[in-house]
């Protein structure tokens, strides 16, 4: 039996006892059932890297924070090939470089300042190799399995809120904008370039809300103005309890694409920075969206392509095939 199912074992009796189960105590029988029926766990793979208790927590809450998993030297690399992209105009294929709607639609500014987001940097060596930590793809194996496909990869540079709000993230659930399944083989990594706080704009996660379906997206209702296919949640439950992620540079959260969250306005002067990537297993297969809630993205998404490309002939599923890297194992199926 692997040291994990051992020390699962351990928190398994624990769990029990604390429920009154008194001298319950599990008998080998029923620790090589748990290990051979991993139905058990819905969320988690037998890997033994999480521990016991990382991985009921996983279960639970639909999100792991790891302390301390990328070093100071790596981010800093981050931050100088993300300052590089924004000095330099150069055009890096399917780069979408986003500048905050209410900076865009005010006065020109130059440079990294403008800059709210980098989306699908794949083909930028010294941001892709974020995706391909080892430290971070032990982790992810434990949600994907060893088949690891990078399908979707972000900078994050929340700018100092300008007074109108725009720096928020609505509440949203990232399975909104994937079009392949299953969810529960999909998982982000997010890491903090920096500490990140409520002041800052900290992601703030419903924990549990993974175990939830997909809901239905759309643009908020905010008076100040929203970022392009920036898509919320209208109703979600105002009572659920709110995490907030209060994190130090490097600290890295993995989270289900179910998990609602969001993040607050930058109430602070500086440009909070956050690296990341979604990866699904390459065992996963693709989906057509059309009549489901998706719709409204994909046809966004397909605009944008043709805007960008003036191509009209991607499907929504085509657009992720073309932005998806093999990052472990084989490419089997995405
Ligand atoms: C793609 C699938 C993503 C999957 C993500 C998984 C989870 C991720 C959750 C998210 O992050 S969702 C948010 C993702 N957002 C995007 O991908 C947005 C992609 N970016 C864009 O579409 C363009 O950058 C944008 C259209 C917003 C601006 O493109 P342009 O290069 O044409 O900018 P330009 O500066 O010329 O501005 C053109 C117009 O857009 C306006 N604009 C600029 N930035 C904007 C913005 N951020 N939001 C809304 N409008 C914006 C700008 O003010 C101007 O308006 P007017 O026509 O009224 O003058
Ligand atoms: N009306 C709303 N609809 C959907 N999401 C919202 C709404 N208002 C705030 N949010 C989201 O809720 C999360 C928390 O936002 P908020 O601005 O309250 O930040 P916060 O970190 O809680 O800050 P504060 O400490 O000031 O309350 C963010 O994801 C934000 O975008
Ligand atoms: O604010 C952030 O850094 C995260 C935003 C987010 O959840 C997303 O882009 O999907
Ligand atoms: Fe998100
Ligand atoms: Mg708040």
């Amino acid at each position: 039996m692997s040291r994990s199912a051992d020390r699962l074992k351990v928190v398994l009796n624990h769990l029990n006892g604390s429920h009154g189960n008194v001298g319950a105590s599990f008998t080998s029988a029923q620790s090589v059932s748990l290990h051979h029926h991993p139905q058990t766990f819905r969320y988690t793979l037998d890997t033994d890297i999480l521990t016991p208790e990382q991985r009921l927590s996983y279960e639970e809450n639909g999100f792991i924070l790891i302390r301390n998993l990328v070093s100071p030297e790596d981010i800093e690399k981050f931050r100088k090939a993300f300052e590089e992209i924004c000095k330099r105009e150069v055009k890096v294929p399917g780069l979408v470089v986003m500048r905050d709607v209410s900076i865009a639609k005010s006065e020109f500014v130059e440079g990294e300042k403008a800059v709210t987001k980098l989306q699908d940097f794949q083909e930028v060596p010294g941001l892709f190799r974020f995706c391909t930590l080892p430290q971070i793809l032990k982790y992810v194996e434990c949600f994907t399995g060893p088949n690891i496909m990078a399908m979707h990869t972000m900078l994050i540079n929340k700018p100092p809120d300008t007074g109108k709000k725009t720096s928020r993230h609505p509440m949203h659930q990232d399975l909104h904008y994937f079009a392949f399944r299953p969810a529960d083989q999909i998982v982000c990594a997010w890491t903090a370039m920096e500490k990140v706080h409520r002041q800052n704009g900290c992601l703030v996660v419903l924990p549990g809300s993974h175990k939830g379906t997909l809901q239905e997206h759309d643009y908020p209702e905010w008076e100040g103005g929203i970022n392009k296919m920036y898509h919320g949640i209208r109703n979600y439950d105002p009572n659920h309890s709110r995490v907030h992620l209060e994190m130090e540079k490097g600290d890295t959260v993995f989270f289900h694409p179910l998990l609602i969250h969001g993040s607050g306005m930058n109430q602070t002067e500086g440009f909070r920075k956050a690296i990341s990537c979604h990866y699904a297993s390459a065992d996963c297969y693709y989906i057509d969206v059309k009549g489901t809630t998706q719709e409204n993205i994909s046809n966004e998404v397909k605009d944008l392509v043709f805007r960008k490309y003036g191509v009209d002939s991607l499907s929504f599923q085509e657009t992720w095939a073309l932005r998806g890297r093999l990052v472990h194992g084989e490419r089997t199926s995405l």
